[in-house]
């Protein structure tokens, strides 16, 4: 299969949902609101979704989705409902051939809210099942830091095709890998598409306001030693251990000191050759890893000459659920190093025990 329609209509949707978003970063009023587990969700989530589940139900109406958010707490908040569903009329490509393509706009809110609870699929291991997560990164977005507007297609629980939106990140493949904790840039040369199809290899393109940009192949650094190597992990202390991660990269050699960026931005960012080798260790022995955090990332890290694995060296299950329960954590790396990185990782690990 070469899922050329499948990947267009995810590269357009995401390119629409993050337009929702990037006018979302750049207002006031953000919405936020606290969900049940504590995480925040603002008006620039719950409109994306909208969005990217309109243009699958158009395109791929007997597809599973799923996706982070749902509509409950609009229906509990009507106003909050209204403000996402003014800027959700308000979103539109500029290229028209493109907006008819994914259907136009949504006819009411009625009909968005309907939509955004679409997301709402068990997952599993058959058949085709969509995943979105529409901002992720909440919290970077928020700080005015880096966040991903991602979706990826599984496909009997192999993911097939992945497409994450980085609006925050340089559009220069090249540009070196800086941490970004929320600085508030101006969007002048940043903005970046990243997609990948199962044995295409993958691909960066400028994330434009226009016509789908032309893209450019991607692929992960050759790192001669690793004590060379940039390692990324998450801002967020309680989403991956700093501490151990330090220690790994010790054990490695490694002397740069850590990037720290918000999303899904650090899979792109490797995989691009900006940065090297991603860690995630596992702050909380029971969280599970939610499958719309990694599933575009994974694809997209694997396509450009990437090895991911959890901590115990296991690819990431997609096949078993929302959640990445055979899984703890993630360690990252290009091919030809993870072993090594793995082990650094399973000693330091090994250690606490
Ligand atoms: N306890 C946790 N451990 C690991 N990841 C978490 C945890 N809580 C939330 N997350 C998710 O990690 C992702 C962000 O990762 P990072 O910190 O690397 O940017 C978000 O999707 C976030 O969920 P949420 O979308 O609810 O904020
Ligand atoms: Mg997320
Ligand atoms: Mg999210
Ligand atoms: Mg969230």
């Amino acid at each position: 299969m070469s899922y050329t329609n499948e990947l267009r209509i995810a590269l357009l949707a995401v390119q629409r949902a993050s337009l929702l978003t990037k006018s979302v970063f750049h207002s006031k009023a953000k919405g936020t609101v606290d969900k049940n587990d504590k995480s925040p969700v603002t008006i620039g989530d719950f409109g994306a979704q909208a969005l990217i589940i309109a243009a699958l139900q158009k395109h791929f109406p007997d597809d599973e989705i799923v996706a982070e958010e749902e509509a409950a707490a609009l229906r509990e908040q009507p106003e909050l409902g209204d403000t996402i569903w003014d800027i959700v009329r308000q979103t539109a490509l500029s290229d028209d051939h493109a907006e008819k393509e994914l259907g136009g706009a949504i006819a009411s809110k009625e009909s968005m809210l309907a939509l955004l609870d679409k997301g709402n699929s068990a997952g599993g291991s058959k058949g085709r099942i969509w995943t979105i997560d529409p901002i992720d990164g909440t919290k970077g977005f928020l700080r005015g830091g880096q966040y991903a507007v991602c979706l990826g297609l599984m496909v009997d629980g192999d993911v097939k095709v992945g497409v994450l939106g980085c609006p925050n990140l340089p559009v220069d493949d090249q540009a070196p890998l800086t941490a970004d904790i929320g600085s508030n840039q101006t969007s002048d040369g940043h903005g970046v598409l990243f997609s990948a199809v199962q044995g295409q290899g993958a691909t960066s393109r400028p994330l434009t306001d226009g016509p789908l940009a032309q893209e450019k192949s991607i692929s992960m650094r050759a790192v001669p030693s690793l004590a060379e190597a940039t390692f990324c992990e998450s801002v967020e202390a309680g989403h991956s251990a700093h501490g151990d991660q330090a220690q790994i990269a010790q054990k490695l050699g490694i002397t740069k000191p850590s990037v720290r960026m918000d999303s899904q931005a650090k899979y792109g960012s490797i995989a691009r050759g900006a940065g090297d080798i991603y860690l995630r260790l596992p702050v909380k022995a029971t969280y599970q890893e939610k499958i719309w955090d990694h599933a575009a990332g994974d694809l997209i890290v694997r396509e450009a000459g990437g090895e991911v694995t959890d901590i115990h060296g296991k690819r990431l299950d997609f096949s078993v659920g929302r959640t990445l329960a055979n899984n703890k954590g993630v360690v990252a790396a290009p091919k030809a190093s993870h072993g090594e990185v793995l082990s650094a990782v399973q000693e330091v690990l090994k250690a606490k025990l």
